[in-house]
């Protein structure tokens, strides 16, 4: 074989032959000069084995021919914000959950791998997840899985509150800058858990979880997930106080209703959970995307154009509307419908300040700044959460916008027109915001490593080319 390039990634397949093991393997893919998809070596901790894998995405990218207005009707799924934590919720009960509208996505299907790899039983098929948690053997989370994604923290709350122990690994940092755990270790050892942390692992302890109050320093709502899940099955009562009020912590409480966990206050800053011995099983609709629905709202922005989002929650999109509102787009809320008609150029609002919940949402700020981008006037952002969530910034000059950071400010001085270009997604919204700016802009433009896009939007292409946008994949 001629070796063209190499490439070097985690992937999650299923080896060949009579091994059984699905996990999250280290592949090295040998290209041919003339088919992109040959040959795979594949090296796990038990095997190494090469494998003909036509079917593997090496290389996967967008493209965007810009200037359609977007036009018509899109319906938005279940949030990965809120089937993450739900997801490690199942392991509470022992007993089989059933959550309906889940996305399929790159996190949802590792924490998939993550909940297989302790015992969990599970199926996915047409947006229907179905966990039986009552095969759980094994408290070790295995580290490269750990390392794919940060949501796998989410498993410390329900594994001390179902087995006593966990051992995990450090989530470590990310692309948005680092991410420390200090406020889930403060929380879990309130609740009485010994922590001993070696060797990048923490090993986590407890003989009976106590009920107690934890005041998070800052809302994090992690944190406050995790506090959450593990303070279920505690004994007697927990508050949990400057807790997170995002939706997707009130999504987590309904759901663990429905389990039979006693909590109430969710959407507030003081929630309380009283301990109950036992949960059962419990059968939940995930709640709709607010940062899809407001990405979508956004690339409809952008292009001028007309467009109808169902399934929305439109209270909880509320801080982007506003702004959306600002900029001079009409936007019209029914039951769970949103219609955004935007005017040919936006106006720029004078200020984005990065919040949390109810505030402007993080999430958001980099599709809001390419909308920015084109609008007349001058944007000021301020991303108070994350201490490295511009990384589109760079991007976004290369296809012409007027951006300059000055610490955690970013200055935007809209532009008339975008010109296409080829650029790199480099965390998921930032991703999210080339695509959109890509709508928007005079001829070709190329988003590479959509694989970090795709870890939060399901089939962001279809979604888009369904209202109109000339959108492509390449692999
Ligand atoms: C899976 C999921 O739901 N992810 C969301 C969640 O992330 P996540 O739960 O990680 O966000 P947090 O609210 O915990 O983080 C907010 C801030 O608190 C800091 N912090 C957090 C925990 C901690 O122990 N110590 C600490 O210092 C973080 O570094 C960050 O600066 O909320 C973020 C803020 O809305 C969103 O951007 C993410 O999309
Ligand atoms: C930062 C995000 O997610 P995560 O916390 O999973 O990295 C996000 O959804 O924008």
């Amino acid at each position: 074989m001629h070796l063209k390039g190499e490439d070097k990634y985690s992937h999650t397949v299923t080896p060949p032959g009579n091994m059984h093991i699905m996990s999250n393997i280290l592949c090295f893919a040998f290209f041919d000069e003339s088919e992109l998809t040959q040959n795979v070596i594949c090296i796990d901790s038990m095997s190494i084995y090469v494998q003909d894998f036509q079917e593997v995405k090496y290389v996967s990218k967008f493209v965007i021919h810009g200037g359609n207005k977007l036009h018509g009707e899109i319906r938005i799924g279940g949030a990965k914000n809120a089937v993450l934590p739900i997801l490690a919720a199942t392991i509470l009960s022992g007993k089989e959950s059933i959550l309906r509208d889940c996305p399929n996505l790159k996190d949802v299907h590792t924490m998939i791998e993550i909940l297989r790899s302790v015992g969990c039983k599970i199926s996915f098929q047409d947006s229907v997840i179905v966990v039986d948690s009552s095969t759980l053997y094994s408290h070790e989370i295995p580290e490269s899985l750990v390392r794919e994604m940060r949501s796998s923290i989410f498993l410390m709350g329900p594994m001390l509150g179902r087995c006593g122990k966990i051992k995990i690994s450090y989530p470590g940092g990310c692309e948005i800058g680092p991410r420390p755990i200090d406020l889930h270790i403060k929380a879990l050892k309130a609740l009485g858990v010994q922590i001993t942390e070696a060797h990048g692992f923490l090993e986590c302890e407890v003989q009976k979880l106590k009920g107690c109050e934890i005041h998070l320093d800052y809302p994090s709502v992690g944190a406050t997930e995790n506090a959450m899940l593990a303070a279920a099955m505690a004994e007697g009562t927990t508050r949990i106080i400057n807790a997170a009020k995002e939706p997707e912590i009130v999504d987590l409480q309904n759901f663990m209703l429905k389990m039979g966990a006693k909590i109430y206050g969710a959407g507030t800053s003081e929630i309380v959970i009283e301990g109950v011995k036992e949960l059962k099983r419990a059968e939940y609709k995930i709640m709709p995307d607010r940062i899809v629905t407001g990405t979508m709202l956004a690339a409809g922005a952008i292009t001028g154009g007309y467009i109808v989002v169902t399934n929305a929650i439109p209270s909880h999109v509320q801080p982007v509307v506003s702004k959306l509102k600002e900029c001079g787009c009409l936007i019209l809320e029914k039951g769970n419908t949103l219609t955004l008609k935007a005017p040919e150029r936006v106006k720029a609002v004078d200020m984005i300040k990065t919040l949390p919940y109810p505030g402007f949402p993080t999430d958001m700020q980099a599709q809001f700044m390419a909308l920015m981008t084109v609008a007349k006037g001058t944007s000021f952002f301020t991303e108070t959460i994350f201490e490295n969530r511009y990384k589109h910034v760079d991007e976004l000059v290369r296809m012409g916008a007027k951006i300059k950071i000055d610490g955690r400010v970013a200055v935007v001085k809209g532009v008339p027109k975008l010109t296409g270009a080829k650029v790199c997604a480099k965390d998921l919204r930032g991703g999210a915001a080339l695509v959109i700016a890509g709508l928007a802009a005079e001829g070709e433009t190329t988003v590479e490593d959509i694989i970090h896009i795709e870890r939060g939007y399901e089939q962001f292409d279809k979604m888009l080319e369904q209202l109109g946008a000339h959108i492509y994949r390449i692999q």
